[in-house]
């Protein structure tokens, strides 16, 4: 999985039959270099005069190569740490890169060539995950939300569970335990994207270190309630959002510490909005993804929802793997034909398998 945040690859190996998580097991993180950053965020802007899934402008292309070969790179040290041969699992599930996501036009293109990777370690690759949704009046995303049910299942829960991912922009998963059924996700807003992006203009280095800078300052409320009118934060679940879909105002007569705290209390206030359009206020939310380790981000979240706040690991489960054991989880339920997603997760218009199979 190579996330919104570009940060890196995250690996992980899984044990499932596709509905029950027998075992998770080893995890990496293959990060990217300056340069493979730059490509991206160069081929994300590229993409966004993309009319049609395929096309492939500017320097589309090159990051494409440059995914792909980095997937094959991080994918070769982590079996070899695993101890494992390339033909020792089934199936690998590759989520590619994120460059462009516009569900009101139908569109989300995620970047990687599949079948290089089956070609390369002759397994099977479940991958184009998203666009069987999207052409099923879907949203394409989030596409975690039933990796999370299996896994809260497996957990004793009184009253609700949100799981909350911290990525680039931030998702969650609402699981009443009452009502298996009642499975509801959509994105909630800004995880860490603007934050690093930030901290990228004013530092030079792409994030907040613990949340260390934002703990330190004071936020500018205004600039938060400007940024709160976004009409997608009154919208009903399911929704998602691309990467780029705010406007931060300029935040240069702020200080570093300022503009982070400003930046941290949007994500934060984003995540408890959503409260009001869920059956029922969560009891317990479970954070995972990178903004994790963002202590004030979890910190101002727990002030604004009100509720208990866990890390994901403090359940046994890996807050930085996550969305990497989802995608081996979904590539398994793609062989088998079983829904990736449900109309309560996406908006899809009945359960919907997806993800395309090359190789194998
Ligand atoms: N110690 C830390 N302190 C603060 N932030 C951190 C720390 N470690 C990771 N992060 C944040 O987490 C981000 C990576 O998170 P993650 O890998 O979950 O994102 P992603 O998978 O790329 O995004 P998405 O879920 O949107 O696809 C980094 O870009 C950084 O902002
Ligand atoms: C289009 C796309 O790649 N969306 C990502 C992004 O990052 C978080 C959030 O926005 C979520 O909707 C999704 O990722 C997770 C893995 C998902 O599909 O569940």
């Amino acid at each position: 999985m190579s996330g919104t945040s570009m940060d890196g690859i995250d690996l992980a190996f899984v044990e499932t039959d596709g509905v029950t998580v027998q075992s998770l097991g080893p995890a990496g993180m293959h990060p990217y270099d300056e340069a493979d950053r730059l490509l991206l965020r160069r081929a994300i802007g590229a993409a966004a005069g993309i009319k049609s899934r395929d096309e492939r402008p500017g320097p589309l292309a090159d990051a494409e190569a440059m995914v792909t070969h980095r997937h094959i790179r991080a994918l070769e040290g982590f079996l070899s740490t695993c101890k494992l041969k390339h033909g020792g699992v089934d199936v690998i599930g590759f989520h590619g890169q994120t460059v462009l996501h516009r569900p009101e036009e139908g569109l989300t293109v995620q970047i990687g060539d599949g079948q290089a990777l089956a070609a390369h370690f002759g397994v099977p690759v479940v991958h184009d995950f998203r666009a069987n949704d999207l052409a099923h009046g879907g949203q394409g995303a989030p596409l975690v939300p039933l990796f999370h049910q299996a896994l809260v299942r497996k957990v004793k829960a009184v009253g609700p569970v949100a799981v909350l991912n911290l990525g680039g922009v931030a998702n969650i998963t609402y699981v009443d335990t009452d009502d298996s059924d009642g499975l509801i996700a959509c994105d909630t807003g800004p995880g860490n994207a603007l934050i690093d992006d930030f901290m990228l203009n004013r530092t030079g280095s792409p994030v907040d270190r613990d949340g260390d800078s934002a703990s330190r300052g004071e936020v500018n409320e205004s600039v938060v309630t400007l940024l709160m009118q976004d009409p997608f934060f009154t919208r009903q679940p399911p929704k998602s959002l691309d990467r780029n879909a705010f406007n931060v105002p300029d935040l240069s007569g702020l200080s570093v510490a300022d503009g982070a705290a400003t930046l941290t209390e949007f994500s934060a206030r984003a995540v408890a909005h959503v409260i009001p359009l869920l059956p029922h206020p969560p009891k317990l939310w479970v954070i995972c993804g990178g903004g994790a380790r963002n202590r004030e981000l979890v910190r101002r979240i727990g002030v604004n929802t009100g509720a208990r706040v866990v890390i994901a690991d403090e359940l046994g489960w890996s807050a930085d793997s996550m969305e990497a054991q989802a995608f081996a989880y979904l590539a398994v339920r793609s062989l088998k034909g079983l829904p990736l997603s449900l109309p309560g997760t996406t908006g899809v218009s009945e359960p919907t398998t997806g993800g395309v199979v090359a190789g194998g």
